[in-house]
């Protein structure tokens, strides 16, 4: 028995709807309430209230916008940590000794080359394709290469994968932009750390030296570790999802790259940059903030609101700071920021922004940084799902290890027509 578009079913008995069918609003969560009574389930479209697993990795206070990640806050983290530091405390849940840092650095570093096969697969795209496409495709065909090493029920095989997804990710991002601006790809330089070695790959030229700017390669890894996990996402959870189904983990990054690039999520980062360009001086920010709650307007700000973080985003504030902190020590102005700050200050002060609890998130200020370091706007989310890929890895091993873990599969509420005969096609109506 299916329901009619204005009932409901529960147990055997067809139930009015309170609202009209289809209509997201306060009265749903009445049906949703109604169907856990009946033992049935919730209804929760975009999962507001609906925890998907247990985790030891990060927690969120939203209200009191605390993050962290394995006990330690982030604010630390970022400024005593770096970012394969970071990693190892989201694979084994504490911070290593130096003698199992050097160990981690050194298996990470061991993985770094790509297939010579991969050189060619490159050469498939249009110069002009959107990185994250590129990523998109790449980090799904690392899936082909490494099939043979991914029995997901052996932990060595689990963290074979997980080092080599680390290890991977700043070469294929590298080669994803050298690609788009017709440059060769530079190899890894593995006596180099991570970070150094991932800006090497991006700007070093044939028959020049690169040299490592120190700032450049600090606040990039400050970047990494902001970016490194954030709880159930939408792009962690896709993660997840498709790894609950036992599916080559390769393949799920890619899945989870795929989610993040949409502007609502890591895709933010660049509609962000775009966003401040277009309002493009001070005087103009007014007239965007009158855009953004015109309900007739489907204008948002752009690294403005979160779904958990009813206060000031944590990763946000840091991010600023190292915004104002690398303009300074780089000697650059950018008319951009100038942008930001009048914006956020207008912003926090509006009723609208005050009541719906809308502060900047992680995207707003981290544009302006990346590309004060020389990265064009289509890299900002390629850049982030570099280091989303630790958070991605380590959510996903962990759920391959906890024994309660199931298929991820939601229900549906279905609200289309009931069961009717099929029609021949030269008597239809
Ligand atoms: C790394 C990250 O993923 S961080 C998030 C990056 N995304 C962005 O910065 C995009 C802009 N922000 C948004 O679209 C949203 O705030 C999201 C997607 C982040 C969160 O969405 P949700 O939790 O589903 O909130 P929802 O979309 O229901 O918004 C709640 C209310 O605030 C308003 N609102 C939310 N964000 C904004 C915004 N940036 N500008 C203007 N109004 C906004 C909505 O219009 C809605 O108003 P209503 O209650 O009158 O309908
Ligand atoms: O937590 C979220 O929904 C989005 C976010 O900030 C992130 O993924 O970093």
């Amino acid at each position: 028995m299916s329901a009619s578009a204005s009932t409901i079913i529960v147990g055997d008995k067809h139930v009015e709807l309170p609202v009209k069918s289809g209509t997201i609003g306060p009265d749903v969560v009445d049906i949703g309430k109604l169907y856990a009574q009946t033992g049935k389930f919730t209804f929760d479209p975009g999962f507001t209230s609906t925890a998907s697993c247990e985790s030891k990795i990060t927690y969120i206070d939203g209200d009191e916008g605390i993050l962290l990640y394995r006990g330690y806050p982030i604010e630390q983290l970022a400024e005593q940590g770096d970012f394969l530091e970071t990693a190892y405390l989201m694979l084994f849940g504490q911070l290593p000794t130096s003698a199992q840092k050097a160990d981690f650095d050194y298996r990470v570093t061991r993985h770094t080359m790509v297939h010579d096969q991969m050189n060619r697969f490159f050469q498939g795209f249009r110069r002009d394709a959107h990185p994250m496409a590129v990523m998109v495709a790449c980090v799904g065909a690392l899936s082909a290469f490494y099939h043979d090493s991914t029995d997901i029920s052996d932990e060595n095989q689990r963290m074979i994968a997980s080092l080599r997804m680390i290890a991977k990710m700043p070469t294929l991002a590298a080669m994803a932009y050298k690609y788009t601006i017709g440059q060769p790809f530079v190899y890894p330089k593995n006596d180099l750390d991570y970070t150094s070695n991932f800006l090497r790959m991006c700007f070093a030229v044939p028959c020049e030296e690169y040299v490592i700017n120190p700032i450049y390669a600090r606040a990039l890894d400050k970047i990494f570790i902001l970016h490194a996990d954030h709880e159930q996402n939408a792009s962690t959870s896709t993660v997840r999802l498709a790894g609950s189904s036992g599916a080559n983990p390769f393949a799920c990054i890619a899945a989870g790259i795929a989610c993040l690039w949409g502007p609502a999520h890591g895709g933010a980062n660049e509609a962000a940059l775009k966003m401040l360009t277009e309002i493009g001086h001070p005087e103009n920010v007014q007239k965007y903030v009158a855009k953004a709650k015109d309900k007739n307007d489907p204008f948002r700000l752009m690294g403005f609101g979160h779904r958990v973080y009813k206060n000031y985003d944590p990763r946000a504030r840091i991010m600023q700071k190292t915004t104002h902190e690398v303009l300074n020590e780089l000697g650059l102005k950018d008319d951009l920021l100038e942008v930001a700050v009048q914006l956020e200050q207008i912003a926090l002060k509006d009723e609208y922004f005050i009541e719906k609890k809308l502060y900047p998130n992680i995207d707003f200020y981290s544009g302006i940084t990346l590309k004060a370091l020389g990265f064009p706007t289509s890299m900002f989310t390629v850049l982030f799902a570099l280091a989303r890929t630790v958070g991605w890895i380590a959510q996903w091993a962990e759920m391959i290890e906890d024994p309660s873990q199931k298929i991820g599969r939601p229900r549906q509420l279905y609200v289309g027509p009931d069961r009717r005969d099929y029609v021949a096609i030269g008597q239809r109506g």
